[in-house]
């Protein structure tokens, strides 16, 4: 056994040798990057080269190694090297645990800063001070829908949207314990209560559900107290060392969540992009159709239609478009200088590379 093994050990260490040789070599290479930036005052963090060298790897992948698999790793690599240049502070929805900073940790690596925020407007607000370079903060879920604070905010702040991020978001019950015995309440945030609502009202009808400011705070409460049960990630239970009643509980096995990173970097194309407008239209007959004919028109496609009230008090709104391109792309330019003459209001959030 072990004289087998001994040679490939011995063929692995040398591997490893010239790995760690190429991965410092990389690493100067972007210290020298870096020192270009500065001269020129360029962003350090480049979402558009960042996510084509990860569409790169992908595609060139020979395997056996999976491309997932390749494209974690140099994710943390791009993380690694770009820490050399300069360390990105990111804000997002704390505490640890959440779903948000797993969001952070899938854009950016884990060679950042990170300022756990309460609420979402605090990492809207970090973000538009500057106290954050970044911040991350939930769009959508793919069972539940927008999420009305960031939409409102996207409109009312300053920031601009430099990237996506979509995760799979798996929810478990659990307690001090890792069972239900003298449990009187379940805490979640709002939207995770809303996601289990058919398992918890199937098993545990009488048992009130509480919502708080996050999954992660309700791990947190459910470690100081055994008459309340988290609904949050496996992670945020393992952090507070909960016990898992019962794993992935959410009524939804597909579902997801999409994260704006905001912050003030204009993105540059990279090739598949996304770019996000809000848009409004006087209240009268084929307004909103004559607003998006220009889409048409150009070939440029929408992903995503929500609306939101203007809340002036009239039966007016606001609506959130996505559309496949980058504003830098001639359609994509073409068909929004259109549209903006047909939009009572138009607002450009950001152009960003699609997630992967
Ligand atoms: C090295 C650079 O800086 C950062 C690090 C990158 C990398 O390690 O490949 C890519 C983009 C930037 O976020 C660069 O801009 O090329």
């Amino acid at each position: 056994m072990t004289d087998k093994l001994k040679p490939l050990r011995d063929q692995i260490d040398a591997i490893d040798a010239q790995i760690l040789d190429l991965l410092n070599q990389r690493a100067k290479v972007a210290q020298e990057v870096g020192h270009v930036k500065a001269e020129t005052r360029a962003p350090v963090f480049r979402p558009e080269r960042e996510a084509q060298v990860l569409r790169g790897v992908a595609e060139r992948n020979p395997g056996p190694m999976g491309g997932r698999e390749v494209q974690t790793i140099f994710r943390e690599i791009m993380s690694a090297c770009r820490s050399l240049e300069k360390r990105v502070t990111v804000a997002y929805l704390g505490p640890s645990g959440t779903f948000s900073e797993q969001a952070v940790f899938q854009q950016f690596g884990s060679a950042i800063e990170t300022l756990p925020c309460v609420s979402i407007d605090e990492v809207f607000r970090a973000a538009e001070a500057g106290t954050a370079d970044f911040g991350v903060v939930p769009v959508e879920n793919s069972s539940e829908g927008a999420i009305n604070r960031t939409l409102d905010l996207l409109l009312a702040t300053t920031t601009v949207i430099s990237g996506e991020v979509s995760i799979a978001v798996h929810h478990s019950l659990m307690t001090k314990t890792g069972t239900m015995d003298g449990v009187k309440i379940v805490c979640a945030h709002s939207q995770a209560l809303a996601q289990c609502q058919v398992y918890l009202n199937l098993h545990y009808p009488h048992v009130e559900r509480r919502a708080v400011a996050s999954n992660g705070e309700a791990a947190r409460l459910a470690s100081e107290d055994a008459s309340i049960a988290a609904i949050a990630s496996e992670m945020a239970g393992e952090q507070y060392r909960l016990g898992v009643v019962q794993a992935h509980i959410q009524d939804d096995p597909h579902n997801r969540t999409r994260f704006a990173v905001i912050g003030h970097l204009h993105t540059n194309p990279s090739g598949d992009d996304h770019t996000s407008l809000v848009l409004a239209v006087p209240n009268k007959a084929g307004a909103v159709y004559n607003l998006l004919a220009p889409l048409a028109t150009h070939g440029v496609s929408m992903t995503r239609f929500e609306s939101r009230p203007a809340r002036i008090g009239t039966w007016e709104y606001y609506f959130y478009v996505d559309v496949e391109g980058h504003v830098q792309d001639a359609h994509v330019a073409r068909a929004l200088e259109e549209l903006k003459h047909n939009a009572a209001f138009f607002k450009i959030l950001g152009s960003y590379p699609v997630s992967l």
